[in-house]
């Protein structure tokens, strides 16, 4: 459910072209985002391209070279402007809570709190937001390091900040702890009425937790949308290999239909101009993610015909497993397909988690998923591969 768009409030952060360098190095690069107020939205990035530089300047840890900041219609950096840190109303939730070890749980969540607010009942009230009712009296080195980074978030809260900033809060706990810390953190925050940024490289906490998703990559979010967008309908080849595994083929769109070597299927969207009438097919590049790939299991007869000759389009092309990830409730398998008139597209760009393309000569590799419950597929086994659903597409203008 999403928070996001409160009437005609202005937004609980606007960010416009802000720049920051560090000698060559330009951390933020004409930097450009809206957060809108009620919102949990999540900066997702590779490491390096500036997410904590733009929390800190968020927060004003930083001071900007150029561009604005605005906390709910309220410049707080800009040109001759910079407000510091205690006067901005922005909360940062560090790495790792940094709780103050000399002070019970309530003495660190009232800490800073004036004093009306202390007496108003907030800090049991914050507590009980993070399932820590009745621990107020605990000293921080008697929790666990779950229960220490939620009374980090408690503290961060309990002045009703306009923003709370998060600095890829969980990290420091394990996976299991993540989930169940990532679901509560998001309940708490959406019943608090909170706006709330998340720095993240971590793309399923993004995609789990947050409302929205900005992507930032050297320096500038290339695109904001709800996580099922982002995944979907990814603004460039490196926003899909990024979030998500995706294979990138070249294929052949016309007629609102795309030709690609695992089959011919619909177009969901595309930069081309469908209305503008091209002399022929023009050369796309698909994204193709796992769960679009269905596998058939090859009989006799595709196993002895040659690739590229078995049936048409339509029937999906003959393919070889060459590795498998298990993962429990599904199985992951890496396929080489030959495909000799279309070779294939590049490396997916960009230093992502999406590592399911590789090429080579003329082997496409993609991942496909596999229920876990299905008969097991070995190495060395051969499938047919067909695409299935709608693809997207790009123009691919080195062809
Ligand atoms: N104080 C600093 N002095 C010099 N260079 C810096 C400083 N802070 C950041 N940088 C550089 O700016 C760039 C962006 O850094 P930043 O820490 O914002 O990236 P990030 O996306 O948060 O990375 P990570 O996910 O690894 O934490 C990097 O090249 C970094 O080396």
């Amino acid at each position: 459910m999403s928070r996001a768009g409160t009437g005609g409030d202005p937004p609980a952060l606007l960010v416009r072209g802000a720049v920051r360098s560090f000698g060559s190095v330009r951390a933020l690069d004409g930097l450009d985002l809206v957060v809108p107020a009620g919102s949990l939205l999540a900066v997702l990035g590779p490491s390096g391209c500036g997410k904590t530089t733009l929390l800190r300047a968020v927060a004003g840890f930083e001071r900007l070279d150029a561009g604005e900041i605005s906390v709910r219609g309220r410049t707080v950096a800009g040109p001759g402007v910079h407000e510091p840190p205690h006067h901005r109303r922005a909360a940062v939730v560090p790495q790792e809570g940094a709780l103050f070890p000399h002070l019970d749980v309530a003495r660190n969540v009232g800490y800073g709190l004036d004093h009306a607010t202390r007496r108003s009942g907030r800090v049991a009230e914050v507590l009980a937001l993070v399932g820590l009712e009745g621990y107020g009296h605990r000293m921080p080195h008697q929790l666990s390091g779950g229960q220490q980074q939620r009374v980090a978030i408690a503290r961060a809260l309990a002045p009703r900040p306009a923003l709370i900033l998060l600095d890829e809060p969980f990290t420091a706990l394990d996976a299991g702890l993540r989930a169940t810390l990532r679901r509560e953190v998001r309940e708490a925050l959406l019943a608090d009425g909170t706006t709330a940024i998340l720095v993240t490289h971590d793309q399923d906490e993004a995609l789990s937790m947050a409302d929205l998703v900005a992507v930032q990559r050297a320096g500038r979010i290339v695109q904001v949308d709800a996580p099922h967008r982002v995944y979907s309908m990814p603004a460039d080849p490196w926003v899909a290999g990024f979030v998500g595994e995706a294979a990138l083929v070249r294929g052949w769109l016309g007629d609102g239909e795309v030709r690609t070597p695992l089959g011919t299927v619909p177009v969901t969207g595309t930069d081309v101009d469908l209305t503008d009438p091209a002399p022929g097919p023009v050369p796309v590049t698909v994204l193709v993610r796992p769960e679009q790939i269905e596998l058939v299991p090859a009989d006799a007869h595709c196993r002895m015909t040659p690739p590229g000759t078995g049936g048409g389009q339509e029937s999906g092309r003959l393919a070889r497993v060459v590795a498998r990830d298990y993962h429990g409730h599904e199985v992951l398998v890496t396929l080489a397909v030959r495909d000799e008139d279309a070779a294939l597209a590049a490396n997916v760009p960009g230093p992502g988690a999406g590592s399911g393309t590789t090429v080579s000569g003329t082997e496409l590799r993609a991942r496909a998923r596999v229920a876990g419950d299905r008969p097991a597929l070995e190495i060395g086994d051969q499938v047919i591969a067909r695409l299935r659903n709608a693809a997207k597409v790009w123009y691919d203008p080195s062809r």
